[in-house]
């Protein structure tokens, strides 16, 4: 961006409210609450959730479709102050009761992501019923997304214990022994066949990427005797790594497949029961999501399942490319990668990543420990809001909240630090403009080529006028994607008929996804969208907005009237 925006955009961040003054030749739609945009606001001054539950709508069937809590939102805080960052909250015991569930939607969730390393089938059923009847019920748009567990090493499940200490020089035995309820003191089940013969004796032997680590001091059998090291909790399933001479041992998980039988079946359960993403857990190359995409094609007629990579095993990083084009999104699950990579290469990795998927136009999610604490206290840590602050200002599309959400005693909580740092961080960043995306040309036909360029071209326009909204009407979500890709200082409202289209939308940064059907007449539907919309008193006259159609090929600069 020119240097001449960064001041024009400074005036602008001070005024949101006033910027409809005389001067301006483009009115803004008025914001209901100027006071909630006034500097400074400290970080955990969100307003109560009972405060946005009681502005709520119910659905007005059939017209358009919106989710309430962002209808909500743009009606008490205007079109600029919508979140940007998209949030993924992980589903456990703390939160899978209807309540619960429907607290995180009211707190902003966009997606609901179940883990198959734990929980039964039944329990992971009921989950999903719970979210779609959020859904239709209560007018929520919440996605849901089913995590494989994937193969690589695991701890078996501690005997039914939730946890179990490990102390400084305890003797403790890892066998590979089926051992069901009656599990010795200290002795903990692998799920890897190979795992005794794998080992050495002087190996260290990591639990979760180092939370409690062990040295190998005897092989006996299929049981393999360790001496603990570096004392602390083991949980049941943590992941376990072992390292030679300072180096990953990879040689069995190499060999291990990235869809095991059981996340195959995994994975028919997730279609039978239409899941909106898959995320594949330790994904080495792009042949798996290739296999993956088929197999779901070959199942789900309507094709509408987003296969996502989770970036986490070391083999990804040398195809990093590969395996994002091949994919439908991308997640940096940065807790098993730091147990395969040296700690301090992670956050580069991380910003490597995000950066990658902006440029191919797949949704990114910055996942693990982004609040780690708040799992046991009602605040972050400074550093943690920093990390949080750095996953904003890198423009990923979403931030995944993990046992924050899944087991800890504050789910809410965390959930309004994330909103809450995404909405300052996103206005910080409108104001400088420093970091505005040079998208590369992606297209492959030319007619790609040219949804490319007249997008990029849209979000230029869009920020130079600052037009109080994008409006693009999209079947597929292609379009709604690419103006996102250009990450625009104004909110892109994505119209689709397709309901499924809209809840993957949700991943998607800046994005507001609506239903509606299409008339196949340009003109009719953006009438049909403004009065509806006015109605709904989610616009009102004046607005500008920057209207995107890829059936005419046009990009069309309207007053809303
Ligand atoms: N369905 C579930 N049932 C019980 N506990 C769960 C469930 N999902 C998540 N959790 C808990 O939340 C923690 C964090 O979740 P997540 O990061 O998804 O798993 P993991 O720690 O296995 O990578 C888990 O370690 C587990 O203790
Ligand atoms: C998100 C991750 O995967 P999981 O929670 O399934 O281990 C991760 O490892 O960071
Ligand atoms: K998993
Ligand atoms: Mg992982």
């Amino acid at each position: 961006m020119t240097p001449s925006f960064t001041s024009k955009s400074l005036r602008f961040s001070f005024s949101i409210a006033p910027s409809h003054s005389k001067s301006n030749p483009y009115p803004k739609i008025p914001l209901p609450n100027p006071k909630f945009h006034q500097f400074p606001q400290p970080l955990l001054r969100l307003k109560p959730i009972s405060a946005v539950q009681s502005k709520l709508l119910v659905l007005d069937a059939g017209a358009i479709v919106v989710d309430r809590v962002t209808e909500a939102e743009l009606k008490e805080n205007g079109f600029r102050s919508t979140r940007r960052t998209k949030i993924v909250c992980t589903i456990g015991p703390q939160t899978c009761g209807f309540d619960e569930l429907e607290a995180l939607a009211v707190g902003g969730m966009n997606v609901a992501r179940i883990n198959m390393c734990h929980g039964t089938r039944e329990w992971h059923r009921q989950v999903i019923e719970h979210v779609r009847r959020l859904n239709e019920e209560k007018g929520f748009g919440v996605a849901v997304m089913m995590d494989t567990e994937g193969s690589e090493i695991n701890m078996g499940d501690l005997g039914g214990a939730t946890s179990a200490k490990a102390e400084d020089g305890e003797i403790w035995t890892f066998t590979v022994r089926t051992l069901g309820l009656d599990c010795p003191d200290r002795t903990i089940t692998a799920n890897c066949d190979g795992f005794a013969e794998d080992v050495k004796v002087g190996d260290e032997l990591l639990v979760d990427g180092g939370m409690v680590r062990f040295v190998v001091t005897e092989k006996i059998g299929p049981d393999v005797i360790c001496c603990c090291t570096d004392p602390g909790m083991l949980l049941p399933r943590a992941n376990l790594t072992f390292w030679r001479d300072g180096s990953l041992v990879r040689e069995r998980n190499a060999m291990l497949p990235t869809i095991s039988s059981k996340d195959w079946l995994d994975i028919d359960f997730g279609i039978a029961e239409g899941v909106d993403f898959i995320a594949v857990s330790f994904v080495k190359s792009a042949e798996v999501i290739k296999h993956l995409k088929s197999y779901i094609a070959a199942r789900s007629p309507k094709n509408d399942i987003a296969v996502i990579a989770k970036l986490e095993s070391i083999d990804s990083l040398s195809n990093l490319e590969e395996i994002i084009l091949a994919s439908d999104g991308a997640m940096v699950a940065r807790g098993d990668m730091g147990a395969q990579i040296p700690l301090e290469q992670v956050p580069s990795v991380q910003e490597n990543i995000v950066q990658l998927c902006k440029q191919l136009n797949k949704p990114v999610i910055v996942a693990s420990q982004l609040l780690e604490s708040m799992v046991e206290y009602p605040i972050p840590t400074r550093a943690e809001v920093a990390d949080v602050s750095e996953a904003v200002g890198q423009q990923a599309d979403a931030l995944m909240l993990s046992g924050e959400s899944a087991m800890g005693h504050y789910p809410e909580k965390a959930l309004a630090v994330l909103r809450s740092v995404s909405l300052r961080i996103e206005r910080q960043l409108r104001e400088k403009r420093h970091s505005t995306l040079e998208v590369q040309t992606m297209s492959s036909s030319l007619h790609i080529g040219i949804q490319e360029e007249m997008c990029n071209a849209a979000v230029k326009m869009a920020n130079k006028l600052e037009a109080d909204a994008l409006f693009v009407y999209t079947k597929t979500g292609h379009m709604a994607s690419l103006l996102s890709r250009n990450r625009p200082d104004c909110p892109v409202f994505a119209f689709t008929p397709n309901s499924s289209v809209r809840r993957r939308l949700n991943l998607r940064w800046g994005l507001i996804p609506f239903c509606l059907s299409f008339s196949n007449e340009m003109e009719s539907d953006l009438k049909r969208t403004f009065s509806l919309l006015k109605a709904r008193g989610m616009i009102s006259s004046g607005g500008l907005i920057i209207v995107v159609s890829d059936q005419l090929r046009s990009i069309q600069v309207i007053n809303v009237p």
